[in-house]
């Protein structure tokens, strides 16, 4: 099975430890049936033969030799339990520890559209709650199936050697057992999946509810998002319930006949012992390890739950593991090499599933110049500036740079050359000195204020009680969306890349500090070639070329001056926030 061969290939570096423990598990199962042999001799020697008290008196050695060896043999198996539950816990936990490394750098890995389809409650569930439960069959569930089958297997050989006849007479209740475990089995799969469906839908709407805690609050929605979550959580309960309820239409089948072996045994054990064809040592023995037919058909249910729960997780686990990122590395790691900075877009179409959100794109941008991208909103200017670093490759044409096709270019070298501030700020749990250095985490303290004071955050860090070794929370939780925004720029200046995109990132700043950081940009002590996307005409007037965006083509492409000129869609813009200002539009802005 698919499944099985991929357990087995990940297990690897820990398959002698896995398989010894499997042993073990079968030798120590096995032994189970030493101590009611040593049971059935005292029985019959000191016990119910007639010679019974000669015995104790004549062959008392052995009697104590049988006694210590049904303790030795007891302790024995606990000591074997004892070892064979950490090789299991051993080499389980290595695996879950290997393959949950090795799905976190698959995630890492995928590429924007991945993202766009998963949901990150799903993503969550897969990396913690499915990997345990695959843990936990490999060291719980697969032991507990070999050792009762080792049981199961050793007591009916046992039994055969004594009488095969009560033997054959205990199996007739076998094939029904088998037949309610499979129709339980076949029930209940699907009720797992779905289950398992749940519960990533339960974790989605946390983790969504938990980030957009300040969206919540801010509408007075808490009462709905309650409601909301209470929904989940019944469902999720009431699946788990109706799973739960499926096996108890099934165990009172299953647990009668489990009792139903003690009772054939009293029955037809009884007559043969009075028929003289068993001994009352043989009988006890019977009875002792009767146990061992009974109890995997009473753990059976518990068994198939688990076992339809592993393998719905087990396909969640594996649906990741051979996820291919359709963003691919066309060149393996090369030493990576500075670019100069030149962009071109030829002829480029691109579309997320079926219409066209760009369409027809052309331009090129000359190393070091300034580019401001400006359009109504969703226009396509954010899916456009995506096509450069690869978060999405283009539907139709090429983007070039430095007159290399993307595609073809080396992907960790390409993004590592380019600095991006995207619109949606995001700042990790950390000081701000680290949100600033992410991309460079060996920088000195010293350039760390140097690009916060480019990015006009050097004066708010320095006020704040820790400055630059203050913590930010969560998605940069206790700083306004404008420091976020110069934090940002900072990170992305920080890495001094030859190609610096910029999306709408000083929206939320106030105009003079917009004014200081367009003047840090101009003076940037290395070479960069900037592509701006701003909606005011204060943050597009400054650059070499403006290039408007409608419904995903370019409409007008030329300096602040030529747009102007051309009295369209810019100069519309233009006048209109001019207008706002109480100011006279003129060609010089
Ligand atoms: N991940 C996505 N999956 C599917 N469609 C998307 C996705 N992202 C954006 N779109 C769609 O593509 C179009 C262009 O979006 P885009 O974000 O590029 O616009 P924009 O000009 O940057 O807008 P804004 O100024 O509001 O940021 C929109 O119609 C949007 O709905």
């Amino acid at each position: 099975m698919f499944q099985l061969k991929w357990l087995w290939q990940n297990l690897q570096g820990e398959r002698v430890r896995y398989v010894f423990a499997l042993i073990l598990s079968v030798v120590g199962s096995s032994l189970t049936i030493v101590n009611p042999y040593i049971g059935q001799r005292i029985v019959d020697t000191f016990i119910a033969s007639d010679d019974a008290a000669a015995n104790l008196m004549s062959e008392r050695g052995l009697l104590i030799g049988l006694c210590l060896g049904m303790i030795g043999f007891s302790l024995l198996r606990t000591g074997l339990a004892y070892g064979t539950t950490i090789l299991y816990e051993v080499s389980s936990q290595r695996m879950l520890y290997r393959v949950r490394v090795y799905l976190y750098n698959k995630i890492q890995g995928q590429d924007m559209s991945y993202y766009d389809r998963n949901r990150t409650g799903d993503l969550m569930t897969k990396m913690t709650g499915d990997l345990d439960m695959v843990r936990h069959t490999m060291a719980w569930i697969f032991k507990t199936i070999i050792e009762s089958l080792t049981i199961f297997i050793a007591a009916i050989v046992y039994f055969f050697y004594i009488d095969a006849e009560l033997t054959l007479w205990l199996l007739i209740l076998s094939p029904p057992i088998f037949i309610v475990a499979y129709l339980f089995a076949r029930r209940v799969r699907p009720m797992y999946i779905d289950l398992r469906e749940r519960l990533s839908q339960l974790n989605t709407t946390t983790q969504e509810n938990i980030a957009g805690n300040r969206v919540v609050k801010a509408f007075a929605r808490e009462e709905y998002e309650v409601e909301k979550f209470t929904e989940k959580n019944v469902h999720y309960a009431k699946a788990n319930k109706a799973a739960a309820m499926v096996w108890l239409d099934y165990f009172p089948y299953l647990e009668t006949f489990a009792q139903g072996f003690s009772v054939i045994l009293m029955l037809v054990g009884g007559l043969l012992v009075m028929d003289g064809r068993l001994t009352f040592g043989e009988f006890s023995a019977f009875s002792a390890l009767i146990w061992g037919l009974a109890n995997p058909m009473r753990n059976i249910g518990i068994i198939i739950n688990d076992i339809q729960r592993f393998f719905a997780s087990l396909n969640k686990i594996i649906d990741i593991y051979y996820s291919k990122p359709s963003i691919a590395n066309s060149r393996s790691k090369v030493e990576k090499k500075r670019y100069e900075g030149r962009i071109a877009f030829e002829n480029v179409s691109f579309k997320y599933d079926s219409a066209n959100v760009l369409e027809d794109i052309n331009f090129t941008i000359k190393p070091g110049e300034t580019v401001a991208i400006m359009g109504a909103t969703g226009s396509g200017k954010t899916s456009l500036i995506s096509l450069i670093p690869r978060f999405y490759d283009v539907s139709a044409g090429r983007v070039l740079v430095d007159g290399m096709d993307v595609r073809t270019l080396e992907l960790g070298e390409l993004r590592a050359n380019i600095g991006v501030a995207t619109q949606d700020v995001l700042l990790f749990s950390d000081t701000i000195d680290g949100n600033i250095a992410y991309g460079e985490p060996e920088m000195p303290e010293e350039d760390v204020h140097a690009f916060a004071k480019l990015a006009a955050a050097h004066d708010f860090i320095r006020k704040m009680p820790e400055g630059y070794d203050t913590i930010v929370g969560e998605r940069g939780v206790g700083l306004s969306g404008g420091q976020k925004q110069r934090i940002a720029l900072a990170r992305a200046l920080a890495v001094k890349p030859p190609i610096l995109i910029l999306d709408d990132t000083t929206s939320a700043v106030d105009l003079e500090t917009e004014e200081h950081i367009q003047k840090s940009l101009q003076e940037l002590d290395y070479s960069c070639t900037k592509i701006i996307i701003a909606q005011r005409v204060s943050t597009t007037a400054g650059a070499d070329r403006i290039l408007i965006i409608e419904d995903g083509r370019i409409i007008e492409d030329g300096t602040h001056a030529d747009l102007l000129a051309k009295r369209g869609y810019y100069y519309e813009v233009f006048k209109l926030q001019n207008e706002g200002l109480g100011r006279q539009a003129t060609a010089n802005g």
